[in-house]
């Protein structure tokens, strides 16, 4: 039975069992349930802390994890990704006072509050910079005016909490994050991790995919089906009247309306928009 990690709480939560649903997998109806098997689909999920699955799938104990990048880095374990899942996106970044006139070049030497040391430490060793790492375990953004610290190295979403604390992000980021499918770096994941990567692959797809179908004059085809042209080749079908087509074929959710609007310039009709529940390309 393969053993998956699933976040238990936080911000990967509640999307990370809603994929795994959609994907076709049973998940826990409690959140106080540790643990659920699938026995359908011959796996076990096994709820933790965002931050502990890199460990349980370093080691081995686990087959595979849903986490996030940063968590990943920062563990520094024999873990790799498998796959973006498309969720929990945030950037991990430095920020220091509004008015300190803060840059990169002044991170050497300076004391730097932050929830992920191994991130941090790696960006250090790699610039062979020495700085005092101060580890906290959450709320950073209170580390500069308690005094502990002179800058910050944080999880930035929205940027609220920062602005909130009068903290403004300086330099690069030092990493993009977001939720990752993630198992232990050795030879055997590729093969454990097929199907689930596959299924996952599916609820992607269906996720920025929507399936679209239209009638046209049969003279219009050539230039319909070039702002349709779907992923394989668009499905073409003859209409009971003369002279028409109709055309299915998949586009992008975010470019629908755009291609609705110009598929209707171009003279086609009856242009219909469906959700695709799940797909296998
Ligand atoms: N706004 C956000 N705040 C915190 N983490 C976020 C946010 N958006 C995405 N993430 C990602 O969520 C993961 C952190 O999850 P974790 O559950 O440890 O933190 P949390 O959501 O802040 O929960 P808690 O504060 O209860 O520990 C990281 O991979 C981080 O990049
Ligand atoms: O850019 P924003 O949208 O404001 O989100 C980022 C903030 O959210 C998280 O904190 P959380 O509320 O989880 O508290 P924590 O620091 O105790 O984990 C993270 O650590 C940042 O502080
Ligand atoms: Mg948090």
């Amino acid at each position: 039975m393969l053993r998956i990690a699933v976040p238990n709480k936080g911000t990967l939560s509640a999307p990370a069992a809603q994929m795994l649903r959609d994907a076709g997998y049973r998940q826990r109806t409690d959140a106080k349930d540790l643990v659920c098997r699938d026995e359908d689909n011959n796996v076990e999920f096994f709820y933790l802390r965002p931050r502990d699955i890199a460990t349980y799938v370093g080691s081995g104990d686990l087959d595979l994890g849903i986490t996030g990048r940063d968590l990943l880095v920062d563990s520094g374990v024999p873990a790799r990704e498998l796959l973006d899942l498309g969720f929990g996106g945030a950037t991990f970044r430095w920020a220091a006072p509004a008015g300190a006139s803060s840059s990169e070049s002044g991170i050497g030497g300076s004391r730097i509050a932050t929830a992920y040391p191994g991130v941090v430490e790696r960006y250090l060793a790699e610039r062979d910079l020495k700085a005092e790492v101060v580890r906290l375990d959450g709320a950073v953004e209170n580390a500069v005016r308690l005094g502990v610290a002179d800058l910050i190295a944080d999880v930035v979403e929205t940027g609220t909490t920062l602005r909130q604390a009068g903290l403004v992000t300086f330099g690069e980021p030092l990493l993009r994050s977001s939720a990752i499918l993630i198992g232990r770096d050795d030879e055997g994941t590729e093969a454990k991790a097929a199907q689930l990567v596959r299924r996952l692959q599916g609820v992607l797809v269906a996720r920025s995919y929507v399936m679209l179908a239209y009638d046209v004059r049969a003279d219009l085809l050539e230039n319909a089906t070039a702002l349709t042209p779907g992923i394989e080749s668009p499905t073409v079908s003859p209409l009971h009247r003369e002279g028409w087509v109709a055309v299915q074929a998949m586009v992008r959710r975010a470019e629908v309306h755009r291609i609705m609007d110009e598929l209707y310039e171009l003279g086609a009709r009856a242009i219909l928009v469906t959700d695709i529940s799940n797909c296998r390309l």
